[in-house]
């Protein structure tokens, strides 16, 4: 579904991105982690070709992402960055916008179908007629994710999706993701710092040092000198009613 091929990116003379490659399988949750400023959101954004990468290519289910139009790329990846704009139009209709990519001029039936059930999928029906410029951070958040959802995409790329998000709501939305990915053989992209949410939802792992992938496979991958290597924290891991779990030492 994506392949990602000796990406670099720089943001004028700084060097963010270097050498980063890997592929994602269809029916995959990549979770990407590291430290703040190591370049999580930078390669999303080229992902989703708002950044044009330095050296590198990038693939979505076949096609060369920078070879492709703006509304094409929307059809087939939805993008849910870290900070959502808030117009003074209410959830539905945000939501709605979503379908744009699919619909030109004509909103149909299916479209009004696709976002119902998505609003009821995320249990958003008591905020779906409130203006999102009233809305809390992770009520936002939460639209934001049905809007990209809507936009029934092959490939979603989430920026911390939880960072605003009670627990039990990040339970929720994590637990959404991974079902539409496993129902409808898409993947997904999800950078996170927590790293026990990670290894409950994700199928794979990637941990971002120095601009660069320090290591990247699934959960054996997630072991105290990986963590230790990357974020300077001592830690143990262990085994915990059926998911791995990392607890730092100190
Ligand atoms: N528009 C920009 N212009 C110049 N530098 C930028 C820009 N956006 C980000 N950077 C820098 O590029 C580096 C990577 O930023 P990025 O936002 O990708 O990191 P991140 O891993 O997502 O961080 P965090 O975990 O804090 O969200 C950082 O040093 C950041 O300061």
């Amino acid at each position: 579904m994506l392949n990602v091929e000796e990406l670099g990116f720089n943001y004028k003379t700084r060097k963010v991105l270097e050498q980063i490659h890997f592929n994602l399988k269809p029916g995959e949750v990549l979770a990407i982690l590291g430290p703040n400023g190591v370049g999580k959101s930078t390669l999303l954004r080229c992902i989703n070709s708002i950044h044009s990468p330095a050296t590198g290519t990038i693939f979505v289910d076949g096609e060369e992402i920078l070879s492709l139009e703006k509304h094409e790329v929307a059809k087939r990846i939805g993008y849910v960055p870290q900070r959502s704009e808030a117009g003074r139009l209410t959830a539905y209709d945000a939501i709605l916008l979503g379908r744009k990519p699919h619909i030109g001029w004509n909103i149909k039936e299916r479209d009004h179908k696709i976002v119902r059930s998505v609003i009821m999928k995320l249990e958003l029906e008591n905020l779906a007629l409130r203006y999102i410029n009233e809305m809390s951070g992770g009520e936002l958040q939460r639209v934001a994710i049905a809007r990209a959802l809507v936009q029934e995409p092959k490939l979603l790329l989430l920026d911390e999706p939880t960072s605003s998000l009670d627990l039990k709501k990040q339970l929720e939305i994590l637990r959404t993701v991974r079902q539409v990915v496993k129902e409808n053989n898409v993947s997904a992209v999800i950078t996170m710092h927590d790293i026990n949410l990670a290894l409950r939802f994700a199928d794979r792992y990637m941990f971002l040092k120095d601009g660069t992938i320090f290591a990247h496979g699934e959960h054996d991958i997630v072991v105290p000198e990986t963590i230790e290597q990357v974020y300077g924290v001592s830690a143990t891991v262990e085994q915990l009613n059926g998911y791995r779990i990392v607890i730092p030492n100190d």
